[in-house]
């Protein structure tokens, strides 16, 4: 594994996207860039990719990529293990030579570029920072390999540490540092070379589940304060859900659907997507009659577990769904298991032939249904996606 200082050499290019360290705040930061803005748009072809391809011997790791990344975008490839997002993310950087296809920045084609010549600044899962040097040190060894005179390096990396929250802690040793603030270093490491584009390979998987709710949440601010385009790989949905502009969404090497979470989450194209994001209930549309009333007899639909409604029996008031008005005919049912998810609760339904995920949010105990329960199980009609074949 290459580490990030690997990557924290890029020449300094000049264009909108670079944004100096030049401001104390965060609040004057933005407004520079809100001056850069006005001056000169942000291209929403910035990053282009082109055709790409990418095989190992026999195994063909992603091929058809296309896709065209606006200035200051933040774009997640999201999928499940092995679908190539790290190869993908790793041919971007230049680190994995490409089968077919080009990368253009800012109309530049970079594709044939050596990685230290691309602007391109990455973060990766585990974060090899030099252990022999202090954290300052560590940031600022991309500005050394560019030969940035002493008191400039020094002020750069002043100013960084700021914007990753880590001024504190400029002259501590990495085995001295939580895993999350090493992580931190890592993408101070990455950005001070004031890099065109951001990759990131999920950066936030090797820490737990509080520090990378609150290191998510850092990395978004910095990336809109500084305006960077960014690509972040991740296999978790609620991470590229809550952190992107757009999401990719990657089956066996290629792109299924790209569009903002609420697209993805709302309207997957197909039972690939259906499947992997929210936890949909994936039907035939045969089976799915008794739930549906009529609905075709071919293909599949998708429904997510919040449009179905639990009616339970005897209609007891409390433990019953007040139903949504375009409310499908009603199945009967019979509670197999419940899971508490926290603020929600996962009912397994048997209607039938049909096995249903039903979410329902978890007010208090008294309206929880118990195994073995009956209920009647309830669509809503207007929230039925319909797969095809
Ligand atoms: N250097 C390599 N040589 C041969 N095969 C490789 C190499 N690197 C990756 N692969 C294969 O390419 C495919 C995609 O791997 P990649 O790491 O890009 O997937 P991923 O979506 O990032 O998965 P994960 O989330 O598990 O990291 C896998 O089948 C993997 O075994």
């Amino acid at each position: 594994m290459m580490p990030s200082t690997a990557m924290g050499s890029p020449v300094y290019k000049e264009g909108p996207a670079s944004m100096p360290f030049n401001s104390q705040s965060r609040g004057e930061a933005t407004s520079a860039r809100d001056v850069v803005d006005a001056v000169n748009p942000p291209r929403s072809d910035y990053l282009q990719l082109e055709g790409l391809a990418k095989a190992f011997g026999a195994t063909r790791v992603f091929q058809d990529i296309q896709a065209d990344i606006a200035q200051g975008e933040f774009i997640t490839l999201l999928g499940p293990s092995g679908c190539g997002k790290s190869t993908l993310l790793r041919s971007i950087a230049g680190l994995t030579a490409l089968d077919r296809g080009s990368v253009r920045i800012a109309g530049e084609d970079i594709t044939h570029l050596p990685p230290r010549k691309r602007g391109i600044g990455m973060v990766f899962q585990h974060y090899a920072l030099f252990p022999n040097m202090r954290v300052a040190d560590n940031v600022a060894f991309g500005l050394r390999m560019q030969r940035v005179e002493r008191e400039a390096r020094r002020h750069r990396v002043e100013e960084v540490l700021r914007l990753v929250e880590l001024e504190a802690h400029a002259d501590k040793y990495p085995h001295q540092l939580s895993g999350g603030q090493c992580q931190r270093v890592a993408l101070a490491r990455a950005l001070v070379v004031e890099p065109q584009i951001l990759l990131m390979d999920e950066p936030l998987s090797a820490l737990d589940a509080r520090i990378r709710r609150h290191l998510r949440d850092q990395i978004r601010d910095i990336q809109k304060t500084l305006g960077l385009t960014t690509l972040f790989v991740t296999h978790d949905q609620e991470e590229a859900m809550m952190l992107s502009d757009r999401i990719f969404l990657m089956h066996q090497g290629r792109i299924l659907q790209q569009g903002d979470a609420e697209q993805l989450y709302t309207r997957p194209v197909g039972r690939h997507a259906a499947g992997f994001m929210g936890h949909y209930n994936l039907l035939d549309a045969r089976q799915a009659r008794p739930l549906l009333g009529h609905h075709g007899e071919q293909g599949q639909v998708a429904l997510r577990p919040e449009a179905l409604y639990l009616v339970a029996q005897g209609r007891d008031p409390v433990k019953s769904a007040e139903l949504p008005p375009n409310a499908g005919p009603g199945c009967h049912g019979i509670i197999r298991r419940r899971r508490l998810l926290g603020n929600v609760v996962r009912y397994e339904v048997a209607c039938g032939e049909l096995l249903l995920n039903v979410d329902v949010l978890n007010r208090s105990a008294r309206h929880l249904l118990d195994d073995q329960d009956r209920v009647v199980v309830h669509a809503d009609l207007d929230e039925v996606q319909e797969l095809g074949a």
